[in-house]
């Protein structure tokens, strides 16, 4: 049997999604810096798009011609004129979807998205506010093949989103309260309803986002961390001597308060059990004898 190359791997994604507002950027950004993501922001590609205007029309997709002679010189400029006029006018059509808070479509931001993978590095990516309807998500699955890891989504109530885009003060031309309350009725309505379809698949880790930025990220980090493992072939009080190790203080006043318990499974993962069938396991010092579950 053959084995997966390389180049044939994919990267892993994570979506960040919530309404304008909750602190997407703001988490992402402490993610890059933490677990060293690549954080890829839709709404900052299709700006950037804006602002460099014809320069993208590689982004697009069109082919260059080869130039042998003098009038395939002017044919080129002629077409690099064209050219320009066009993504000119698609940097347009972006600005005023933009400013009236409707969603680009998927061809545009998924080209973008790609690009910006295809030239990173990283084979880890935060794709911060995409998608944000059902034809951005399935295209985006048909295009790249790549499934999210999970969706990392920012629950916020509408009133502080509102206070925080009103004091960003970015000079962001959808940041004011007629386009604000666009941006909320197209996230009801067309970006929740994918926050769903990912839930109904059980990929959903939903965050308090209304918290201060240090707690909320403290949640974040505890979705994020890679769980870690324990050697469960060796003897119990070893095993719990690694277990303990790694249970931080904190945790575990956390988990008694919310009745969680840090386990270790026969595979040797660490996991926490809301409810455990054990009663032993009701009290986090007995967590081993989770090792017979
Ligand atoms: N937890 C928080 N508490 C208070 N203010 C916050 C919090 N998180 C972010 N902010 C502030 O709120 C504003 C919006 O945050 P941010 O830009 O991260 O949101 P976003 O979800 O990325 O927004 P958008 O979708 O509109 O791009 C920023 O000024 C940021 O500093
Ligand atoms: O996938 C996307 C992302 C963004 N847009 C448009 O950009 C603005 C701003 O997005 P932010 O995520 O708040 O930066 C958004 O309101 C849409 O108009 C998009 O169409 N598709």
């Amino acid at each position: 049997m053959g084995t997966v190359s390389d180049a044939e791997k994919k990267p892993t994604v994570i979506f960040v999604l919530g309404g304008p507002g909750s602190g997407k950027g703001t988490q992402c950004a402490s993610i890059v810096e933490n677990f060293g993501h690549t954080h890829l922001s839709a709404g900052d590609l299709l700006r950037a798009e804006i602002k460099s205007g014809s320069e993208n029309g590689m982004t697009l997709n069109l082919h260059l011609i080869e130039i042998y002679d003098e009038q395939q010189v002017m044919v080129y400029t002629k077409f690099r004129q064209i050219r320009k006029l066009f993504f000119d006018e698609i940097g347009t059509m972006i600005q005023n979807m933009i400013k009236e808070g409707k969603i680009v479509p998927s061809e545009v931001t998924i080209k973008l998205l790609q690009k910006a993978m295809h030239e990173s590095e990283n084979d880890k990516f935060l794709i911060d506010g995409f998608p944000r309807n059902e034809e951005n998500r399935a295209a985006f699955e048909a295009v790249t093949k790549i499934e999210p890891a999970f969706v990392l989504f920012f629950d916020c109530p509408e009133e502080e989103m509102e206070r925080r885009i009103l004091s960003r003060n970015e000079g962001r031309v959808d940041d004011n309260i007629e386009t604000i309350r666009k941006r909320f009725k197209v996230f009801q309505e067309s970006s929740l309803p994918v926050v769903e379809y990912y839930d109904s698949k059980g990929k959903v880790r939903k965050v308090d986002a209304a918290k201060p930025v240090e707690e909320v990220f403290e949640a974040v980090k505890a979705i994020i961390t890679p769980k870690e493992k324990v050697d469960a072939a060796k003897p119990v009080e070893e095993v719990f001597e690694v277990v303990k190790s790694i249970i931080t203080p904190k945790e575990e006043k956390d988990s008694s308060k919310r009745s969680v318990h840090l386990c270790v499974t026969k595979h040797g993962t660490l996991k926490e059990h809301l409810l455990c069938k054990f009663e032993a396991c009701k009290d986090s010092l007995n967590a081993t004898q989770c090792l017979l579950s």
